[in-house]
C-alpha cells in the first residue's frame, strides 16, 4: 500500500509526522511532492519517506493520492492528473478546506472513461496531527468503500482522533477542529502575556498556561462532568475564579468565542460555494 502526498506544506508534514511516529506505514510506503524541493527533500531525508520527481510519478506510484495543497489551486493541480488518477482504482484523499465531495469528483472527472466517479474521501485535520493528537472527520463519496473510508479513518487515527462525518456539518467542524488550534493557541499566548503584564517571564508563563489548558482539555475528556460542572468544581464561593469568569463575561467571552467560530463556518461556507 502506498500512500502519496500531493503537498508537503505545514499539513502534510504534520500527518506524515505522526504516521511515521504512530508506524501507521513504512517509510518506504509513504511518497512526496511538492514543486518546493527544499521542503521535498528535507521531509524525505528527516523521515525516510520517498520524494516523487513529479505529481504525475507520485501519482503512478500511489494507492491512496492525499492532495495537501491549497483549495486555490487544486483545479490546476487535478487538471494533468485526473486521466492518470482515472486509469486504474486509486483512492483520492482531500484535505482542502471548504471543497466538497462533489466538486473534488468533478475535478477529477474524465470525458468518457466508463470508470464512474473515483473514489474521494474527504478530511478535515488538523495541526495536532504533528505530535499525535489531531483531530480529524471523514466522508467518503458514494464511490468510496467502506474500506476505503476506514483506511482513511485509521490513518488519521494514527496521528490522533478520526470520526466519520456527514458531509453536511464540515463547515461547523472546520471552526470546532481544523481552525480551532489557532483560537486555543491564542487563548494560551493571552494568559502568558497577562501574567507577563504582571510581572511573570513569558517562557515560564506559556507552559504554565499550555499545560494547564492540556489537563483542562483532559479533564473535559476523561472526568464524567461537564465543562460547567467543572467551572462551578473551581470557583470557590467568594474567591478568585469566579471574580476572574464575571470579568471575562463582562468583556463577552462566550459571545466573542461565537462570533469567531461563527465567522469560521462563514468563510468555509464562501469557499464551498466559489469552489
Ligand atoms: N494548516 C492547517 O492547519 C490545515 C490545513 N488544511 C488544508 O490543508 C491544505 C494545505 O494547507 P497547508 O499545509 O496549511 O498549506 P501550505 O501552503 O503549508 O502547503 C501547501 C503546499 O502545496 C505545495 N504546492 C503548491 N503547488 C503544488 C503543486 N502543483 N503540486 C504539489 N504541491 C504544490 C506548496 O509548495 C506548499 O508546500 C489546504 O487545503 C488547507 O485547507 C486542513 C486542515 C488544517
Ligand atoms: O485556515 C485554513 O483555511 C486551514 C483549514 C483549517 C485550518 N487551516
Amino acid at each position: 500500500m502506498t500512500v502519496g502526498f500531493i503537498g508537503t506544506g505545514n499539513m502534510a508534514t504534520a500527518i506524515v509526522r505522526g504516521m511515521i511516529a504512530g508506524a501507521f506505514l513504512p517509510p518506504d510506503e509513504i511518497v512526496v511532492f511538492d514543486p518546493n524541493a527544499d521542503k521535498r527533500e528535507e521531509l524525505a531525508h528527516e523521515l525516510g519517506v520517498r520524494a516523487a520527481e513529479s505529481n504525475e510519478a507520485l501519482v503512478a506510484e500511489s494507492d491512496v493520492v492525499v492532495l495537501a495543497v491549497k483549495p486555490q489551486i487544486l483545479p490546476l493541480v487535478l487538471a494533468p492528473l485526473a486521466a492518470q488518477i482515472a486509469d486504474r482504482r486509486r483512492v483520492v484523499v482531500s484535505i482542502a478546506a471548504g471543497t466538497t465531495l462533489a466538486k473534488l469528483e468533478s475535478l477529477l472527472a474524465v470525458e468518457g472513461a466508463d470508470g464512474g466517479a473515483a473514489p474521494v474521501v474527504r478530511v478535515m485535520p488538523n495541526v495536532n496531527a504533528m505530535i499525535g493528537a489531531g483531530m480529524a472527520a471523514v466522508c467518503g463519496n458514494a464511490a468510496a468503500s467502506n474500506e476505503d473510508v476506514a483506511f482513511v479513518v485509521a490513518m488519521f487515527t494514527a496521528v490522533g482522533q478520526a470520526i466519520e462525518l456527514p458531509e453536511s456539518q464540515f463547515s461547523t467542524y472546520t471552526a470546532i477542529a481544523g481552525s480551532s488550534p489557532a483560537f486555543a493557541y491564542l487563548f494560551i499566548d493571552s494568559l502568558a502575556r497577562a501574567a507577563v503584564a504582571a510581572g511573570m517571564g513569558k517562557d515560564l508563563a506559556t507552559q504554565i498556561a499550555a499545560q494547564t489548558v492540556l489537563g483542562s482539555a483532559k479533564m473535559v475528556l476523561e472526568s464524567e462532568k461537564s465543562p460547567w460542572d467543572l467551572i462551578d468544581m473551581v470557583c470557590s464561593p467568594g474567591g478568585t475564579t469566579v471574580a476572574g469568569l464575571l470579568a471575562l463575561e463582562d468583556r463577552g467571552f462566550l459571545s466573542t468565542v461565537a462570533h469567531g467560530v461563527a465567522a469560521t463556518i462563514a468563510r468555509d461556507q464562501e469557499m464551498t460555494a466559489g469552489s
